[in-house]
């Protein structure tokens, strides 16, 4: 048995803008989905969501794996085994991370000899596949790590405070918000371009604050595209509750992560403060999970048991 395991990620900057070619930052965090495969007689495929054969309701990333694997080497039957610390459609890019793990453990178990730059691709082009339009950000950020500037897939630094995550559970799909503001753009053309552009200028400001890591700035940039997530209908009375509560218990920014509608927020915060903002979310009725910035991508966890 062949086991890989792929990062998920937040969104400093730029989610929905970098659809339509905006600049964004992106962040790879310790949180991983782990994928285990072996040799078998049919197909099967097994998580949290269930157990099925090739299945495009189900297991919709995983199961296109297969069949683009299926371009590069003769797969008749494969069992695949999926573990993961990312909660389900919630901003933290687990499609990405299963579809980025399971491609990587595919590639190792037929020895395809795809390098990270294929991995990235492909799963991008999954990505789209399953949502209608998708940006490379998810997949290239969980196959590279580290904090990446799309769409020049530039590394930037790591990011080295805390990031507390809350997650409101409600559950939201990405292919329904990314439609929506698809939709929102299409009938006010004239006023969601500028929106979107002005999210891409932001990421633009925030390269060299990274660099710096002028965290008091960065945070006021995050929180003005959190004005602007709102503005195009990604927002949620829950994400708002849980953005409140972290900024006014002394958090650096707080703002949506990934597509929105539901799922997590972000909020970067001090070493000394971290545990009190997470309990500040918890007491607005979130989940929080303190995490960090990863520089490790997709990695091999092992070749046996
Ligand atoms: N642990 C998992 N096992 C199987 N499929 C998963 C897992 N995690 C995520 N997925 C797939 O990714 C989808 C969620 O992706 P998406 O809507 O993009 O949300 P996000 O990437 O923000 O979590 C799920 O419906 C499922 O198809
Ligand atoms: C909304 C979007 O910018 C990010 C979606 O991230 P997630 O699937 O919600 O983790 C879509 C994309 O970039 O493909
Ligand atoms: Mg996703």
């Amino acid at each position: 048995m062949i086991t890989c395991s792929a990062p998920g990620k937040v969104y400093l900057f730029g989610e929905h803008a970098v659809v339509y070619g905006e600049n964004a930052i992106c962040c790879a965090v310790e949180l991983r989905t782990k994928v285990s495969v072996e040799k078998s007689d049919e197909i099967i495929i097994e998580s949290i969501l269930g157990r099925t054969r090739l299945d495009h309701d189900t297991h919709p990333y995983v199961s296109y794996v297969i069949e683009k694997m299926r371009q590069f080497v003769d797969i008749p039957g494969v069992r695949i085994v999926i573990e993961s610390e990312l909660p389900v459609g919630s901003g933290l890019g687990s499609s990405a991370a299963v579809t980025v793990a399971s491609i990587q453990a595919l590639n190792h178990l037929y020895e395809c000899g795809l390098s990270l730059e294929d991995i990235a691709k492909t799963g991008h082009e999954i990505e789209k596949m399953v949502q209608g339009n998708a940006s490379p950000t998810d997949t290239y950020v969980s196959t590279m790590g580290g904090v990446v500037m799309i769409p020049q897939r530039k590394k930037l630094e790591l990011i080295n405070c805390p990031i507390v995550v809350g997650n409101t559970h409600k559950f939201s799909s990405t292919k329904q918000l990314v439609g929506n503001v698809s939709k929102l753009r299409s009938d006010f053309p004239s006023v969601v371009e500028p929106i979107l552009s002005n999210i891409g200028q932001i990421s633009i400001l925030a390269e060299k604050l990274v660099a710096e890591g002028d965290y008091e700035t960065i945070g006021k940039l995050m929180n003005i595209n959190q004005g602007l997530l709102d503005a195009i209908g990604v927002g949620c009375a829950e994400l708002s509750s849980l953005v409140y509560a972290a900024r006014d218990n002394g958090a650096i920014s707080a703002k949506i992560t990934g597509a929105g509608g539901g799922g997590c927020m972000v909020a970067l915060t001090r070493e000394d403060n971290a545990e009190a903002i997470a309990k500040a979310i918890e007491n607005a009725g979130g989940e929080a999970i303190i995490t960090k910035n990863t520089a490790e991508g997709v990695r091999l966890e092992s070749l046996h048991g």
